[in-house]
């Protein structure tokens, strides 16, 4: 949620940035319940302690940055059961470069005050870090060279090739390593320690923990890189010039399907991962408080089998199994269905 694209209203005010952008998923009983980012105006902590208030209590947050103090006091106040977050330049930057001495003073005095009410707090606040199932990059990689998306550029402009993907993937590499991580190893642990997670900071955790978070980064570049924006491709051909239109921009429909084909991988069908994230757009053309503009959040899914059903419950074949009764059609559940109800 962190690079959801900002509105032009948004990108027009440029503020010297010693607070970072931050992306948030509410989760709740597994079922995610809210993707939010950070606005102009407002952090996504507060954005989500807005939009979801009492329903917030046990709920599962996930930060792409360590919240600062406010968000976090809030957050905790309402009752969250875990606050897991990505451990690099926390959402108010400690990154020594440009800003003033004292700025960057406040920066550390706000990033003891977040300790302090991590310590004290009932909710579990934690590192998110999920090492990699094993073969994932490959796999990952595999299947967005072979994405629908991919193949229908091939097919219309020939001169699309592997190689025009790679030169994609790396391109996204670069603009997520400058967003997610941290360049200098030494910066980087001088970062945990004021965040207080100086046991990262010694071998082998820490390279561990850079690894997986590069290993991570790649993931997203390569699934980013099979939804390129590329000659006049794409679900809208072009912007939408007229200010009273609310059309989608072609960066926000690439960011959405980058969301669902982020969340096929987490299909039950062996053989099709299917992604749905439903937003809306808003009739009315005033922008909300946070940074999605005129879109809000429905849900999102992929395909799967009734919640709670182990994988032998249910028939996995396909169309070309004789046998009806062991085709799979009647029991797995759609990722649209999923997304308006229940997962
Ligand atoms: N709008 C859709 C269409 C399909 N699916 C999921 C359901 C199945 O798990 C898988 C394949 O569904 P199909 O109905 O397309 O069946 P196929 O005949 O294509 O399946 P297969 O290729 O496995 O033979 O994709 C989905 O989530 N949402």
């Amino acid at each position: 949620m962190e690079v959801f694209p900002s509105s032009k209203h948004v990108q027009a005010i440029k503020k010297p940035q010693r607070i970072k952008k931050t992306g948030l998923v509410v989760v709740r009983n597994m079922k995610i319940i809210g993707l939010h980012c950070s606005s102009s105006e407002l952090h996504a902590g507060q954005i989500a302690v807005i939009k979801h208030g009492s329903r917030l209590k046990d709920c599962d947050l996930y930060f792409s940055r360590k919240p600062c103090s406010t968000c976090l006091k809030m957050i905790v106040n309402a009752g969250v059961n875990r606050i897991s977050y990505w451990p690099s330049d926390p959402e108010i930057s400690l990154q020594p470069e440009n800003p003033s001495q004292t700025s960057l003073g406040d920066a550390r005095l706000d990033a003891k005050a977040v300790e302090r009410l991590k310590s004290n707090s009932r909710a579990h606040v934690c590192v998110l870090l999920q090492p990699l199932a094993c073969y994932m990059v490959q796999f990952v990689e595999e299947t967005s060279l072979k994405c629908d998306f991919a193949q229908k550029i091939t097919r219309i402009h020939p001169e699309f090739q592997r190689s025009t993907f790679y030169e994609y993937r790396q391109d996204r590499v670069k603009e997520y390593e400058a967003l997610f991580l941290i360049s200098s190893e030494e910066k980087h642990k001088e970062i945990l320690r004021l965040m207080g997670l100086e046991n990262l900071c010694e071998d082998p955790y820490f390279v561990c923990l850079r690894q997986n978070m590069k290993e991570l980064v790649l993931v997203l570049a390569t699934v980013a890189a099979s939804v390129p924006s590329y000659s006049d491709f794409g679900f809208y051909l072009s912007e939408t010039s007229d200010d009273n239109q609310q059309g989608l921009t072609q960066e926000i429909a690439q960011h959405c399907i980058i969301q669902a084909r982020l969340l096929a991988y987490r299909t039950e069908d062996h053989k099709i991962g299917v992604g749905a994230v439903v937003w809306a757009e808003r009739k009315c053309s005033t922008l909300d408080c946070d940074g999605t503009g005129s879109m809000y959040f429905l849900g999102c899914g992929y395909n799967a089998f009734p919640v709670g059903s182990e994988y032998a419950d249910f028939p996995h074949m396909d169309d070309n199994q004789k046998d009806r009764e062991i085709r799979k059609f009647r029991y797995i559940i759609h990722a649209e269905q999923n997304a308006i109800t229940f997962r």
